[in-house]
């Protein structure tokens, strides 16, 4: 990799300060502010009971007693209208508090997990929707409790199917995401991954639609105290504004103050929602790579193997249920990798390459249904793991490389956590313990400037760089094997050079086992010991790399050559390589 400039790390505003450079949102929340400061202080701002009645004072004009005037039935207005905002604040709060404890842990483990408890949760969410909202409310006041709070809560629960589809939807987009995949490779358990990688993008959308159920509370909440539902002794916004209706004509001002207060608090909720949402920048559904669904195993036990054997796959095979029947993508593949061997793993797109890898790695998407009469890795049956002991293996025993550099990092943490953050699961080191070793691969992977790189956002490298993070975050724990799924097909062909020969050094220098996925003869030459030839869900062929070159034994190993070779120079030296002899027959390099 050339040198790239890394640019200087800006600071990271936090979300209340990006808000509140925005005049807007400065305004709603000075507004809300007002709101609350006022109703908690009414005991302070006013001598009069809300509902104290003094039938001479009847719609009295505003005078030093009254401030605000009287209403129909001589109660002071301005006590009415600080208590009612009261009323409306806590139904409001209550209304969010209830639809999110309903809504967001379920809508949370239903996204992550799916399965039935997500079947099941999105049955009961439809039926909840089908309800109608006012209704139930009615019954509920006239038949449980006059009480507006009462009916709050209810709208709560009635409002938390929305709180669930929202927050299952952003999950299930994130858990899809290749840098959840590649933190779960990197072995963090679900708790994990849950915490560092998938709330953090919930809470935008969580604050967003808490503003909007809030603003909908008051609203509803007003026009159950107009219809004259709740306590007569709750003073609320909407009574107010029942009360001044009835004396339209005689006190048209009464319509004015309750009006004013629901209008300005409802709008400044709803304005902040959106200067939230702004504050955040784009907030559309990121794409859905893929659905899981069931993952279906067997394996037998790991039997003897050599004691050089790392990694073991007899009779593999992945399919995918269809509604026309089963779609099988590998049928009964069987390889081998010893300590320090490196595998090529060569076919054309869609050959069952990537399949048989992420068989190896457990992340097969959950419908997948894989069956092997072995899958064993160092004496270990992976088939028979359970999800604990995978993430415990997957990063410390198996690192992985992916294909897209840039799409396995979190875009919301630095590189330097997300380099940190595993080293410390696996190998227990303390905080700077794991900065320095995270420092140093940094250094070992060819950074010029690790420290700046640590401290760096994903988009402020370039894509090579982001190649050489993930290598040196695949080998951070140590692993015995090492899984490369395609690692220099995103990079420029310079760029594709330099991370091979870092891949092959790191290799050598620590022993691992390697297997290389890549459709590209070249990078075959460049780094494997043996190959295995993929076509069609099968191995076509499977020998050493020179043999592969010099006598293809398969038709289809001999025309995917012949297509390499056209293509342009292969840009290895076997010759080069440890053990290597004559040149090879055929070979342009
Ligand atoms: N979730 C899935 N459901 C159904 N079929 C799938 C699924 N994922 C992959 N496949 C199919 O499995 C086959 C093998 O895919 P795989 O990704 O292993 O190919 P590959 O050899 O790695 O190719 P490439 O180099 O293009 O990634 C392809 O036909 C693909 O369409």
């Amino acid at each position: 990799m050339t040198a790239v400039d890394v640019e200087p790390t800006p600071r990271r505003d936090r979300l209340p300060r990006r808000t509140l450079r925005d005049p807007l949102a400065a305004g709603c929340l000075a507004v809300l502010a007002l709101v609350i400061a006022a109703s908690l202080a009414a005991p302070l701002l006013t001598d009069y009971v809300p509902d104290h009645s003094v039938m001479a004072d009847t719609l009295a004009p505003a005078s030093d007693a009254h401030p605000l005037g009287a209403d129909g039935v001589g109660r002071d207005v301005l006590s009415r209208l600080l208590y009612g905002g009261r009323t409306s604040l806590l139904g409001g709060t209550l209304a969010v508090l209830v639809a999110f404890a309903v809504g967001g842990p379920l809508g949370v483990i239903s996204g992550f997990y799916r399965g039935w408890f997500d079947a099941v949760a999105g049955w009961i969410v439809n039926v909840i929707m089908a309800v109608p909202a006012i209704i139930v409310m009615l019954v509920v006041m006239a038949a449980v409790s006059q009480d507006l709070n009462v009916a709050m809560v209810v709208l709560g629960v009635i409002m938390a199917p929305m709180v669930f589809r929202l927050i299952r939807a952003s999950v299930i987009a994130v858990r899809e995401e290749l840098y959840v995949d590649a933190a779960r490779v990197s072995g963090l358990g679900d708790g994990r991954v849950m915490r560092r990688h998938v709330l953090p993008v919930v809470v935008a959308p969580s604050v967003i639609q808490a503003t909007q159920v809030f603003a909908v509370a008051i609203g509803i909440q007003a026009g159950l105290a107009f219809l004259g539902l709740g306590k007569a002794s709750q003073a609320s916004w909407g009574a107010m504004l029942g009360d001044a209706f009835t004396n339209i004509y005689n006190a048209p001002v009464l319509l004015l103050w309750p009006g004013v207060a629901m209008g300005l608090t409802i709008l400044a909720s709803s304005l902040l929602g959106n200067a939230v949402r702004d504050a955040l920048g784009p907030t559309g559904p990121r794409p859905v790579r893929k659905r899981r669904k069931r993952v279906v195993r067997q394996s037998a036990p790991a039997a003897d193997v050599p004691a050089d054997r790392l990694l073991t796959v007899e009779g593999l095979r992945v399919s995918y249920p269809k509604p026309d029947g089963e779609k099988s993508v590998v049928e009964g593949v069987s390889l081998t990798v010893a300590r320090g061997e490196v595998l090529g793993l060569v076919g054309e797109s869609g050959s069952g390459k990537s399949q048989t890898a992420f068989s190896v790695l457990g992340l097969l998407p959950d419908d997948a249904e894989v069956t092997a009469d072995r899958l064993a890795f160092d004496g270990q049956d992976l088939l028979g793991m359970d999800t604990a002991a995978l993430n415990r293996m997957r990063g410390h025993g198996i690192g992985y490389v992916p294909q897209e550099p840039m799409s396995n990092l979190d875009p919301c943490f630095r590189i330097g956590f997300q380099l940190v953050e595993p080293m410390r699961t696996h190998l227990g080191l303390s905080r700077a313990e794991a900065r320095s070793r995270a420092l140093g691969l940094l250094e070992r992977v060819g950074i010029p400037d690790p420290e700046r790189v640590f401290r760096s956002y994903p988009h402020q490298i370039s894509g090579g760089m982001a190649q050489r993070v993930l290598i040196a975050g695949a080998v951070s724990c140590d692993p015995r094997l090492l899984i490369a799924d395609e690692p220099t097909t995103a990079l420029d062909v310079t760029v594709q050079a330099e991370v091979l020969d870092l891949m092959r050094s790191l290799q050598q220098e620590h022993a691992m086992g390697m297997v290389l996925v890549t459709h590209d003869f070249g990078v075959v030459a460049d780094i494997c010991d043996r190959v295995a030839v993929m076509r069609g869900g099968r191995i076509v062929e499977t020998a050493p790399m020179r043999q592969i070159f010099a006598a293809p034994g398969h038709p289809y190993t001999r025309t995917l050559l012949a297509s390499t070779l056209d293509g342009g120079p292969v840009r290895g030296e076997p010759s080069a390589r440890p053990g290597a002899g004559e040149p090879l027959k055929g070979m342009t390099s």
